[in-house]
């Protein structure tokens, strides 16, 4: 389903504290399963994250969604393509304050337009699957970790993504909630999402949902299985 060939990525090119984050990296993500990269701190998952993602581009190499190349899309295509395909679950859930967390929820669905009464609905449906229900008229700074990353997850499949991407998803949780989070990866994945997240934790990485582990140092791909 997605592609990478000979990715890299550099930051600050050109400059004394130029730094290749990403080496050259072939990669094939296939639909329907669920990938966990890990490695060291610094090894580049993130930045490969977000390659994936469409929240950046490579500074070379190609990313190719279902054999569309979309590394070197204007940045309006790849919007479109990021809302319509990509759910993301980020390491802080980046919750915004002040709102409730059904309309954390909704945010994402706004630029679509459509049906406000219907997306709310929907939002809730989301909440109560994730057993958020009796929190969804909380405001987003009274959530416990666990209950503000379940919201997260609501948020990321409001626009009914193939593609769910978490970076470092447990790293806020206890055990239990661990184990929960990935109760939920398993429904992410009947329901046919494909699914990327980056652990740390080896709980996760051996978690018998998990389809394939990659394992990267210094921007490289150190093993794939
Ligand atoms: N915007 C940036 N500007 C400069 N360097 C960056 C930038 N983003 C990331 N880096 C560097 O790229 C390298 C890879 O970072 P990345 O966040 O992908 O690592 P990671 O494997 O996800 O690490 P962690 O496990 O700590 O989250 C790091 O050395 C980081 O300092």
């Amino acid at each position: 389903m997605i592609h990478l060939t000979g990715v890299k990525k550099a930051f600050n090119q050109g400059r004394a504290n130029e730094f290749w984050a990403l080496k050259g990296i072939d990669l094939h993500v296939a639909q329907g399963k669920v990938t966990v990269f890990r490695g060291p701190s610094g090894s580049g998952k993130t930045t490969l994250l977000t390659m994936v993602g469409c929240l950046a581009r490579p500074t070379s190499g190609r990313v190719k969604l279902k054999e569309r190349d979309i590394s070197s899309l204007p940045e309006r295509f790849l919007t479109d393509i990021r809302r319509s395909t990509f759910g993301f679950v980020f390491q802080n859930f980046n919750l915004l304050k002040g709102i409730t967390a059904v309309e954390n929820v909704m945010v994402p669905a706004y630029p679509l337009g459509g049906d406000h009464g219907a997306l709310r609905h929907r939002a809730h449906e989301l909440l109560d699957r994730l057993e958020m229900g009796p929190k969804a008229k909380s405001m987003a700074e009274w959530l416990s970790g666990g209950e503000a990353q379940r919201v997260a997850i609501a948020r990321a499949l409001i626009n009914d993504p193939q593609v769910v991407i978490a970076d470092e998803p447990t790293a806020n949780l206890d055990s239990a909630r661990s184990a929960q989070f990935l109760d939920i990866v398993a429904e992410m994945k009947r329901d046919g999402r494909t699914i990327l997240m980056t652990s740390h934790d080896p709980l996760v990485a051996e978690a018998g949902v998990v389809d394939h582990v990659v394992t990267m140092r210094d921007g490289v791909v150190v093993e794939a299985r």
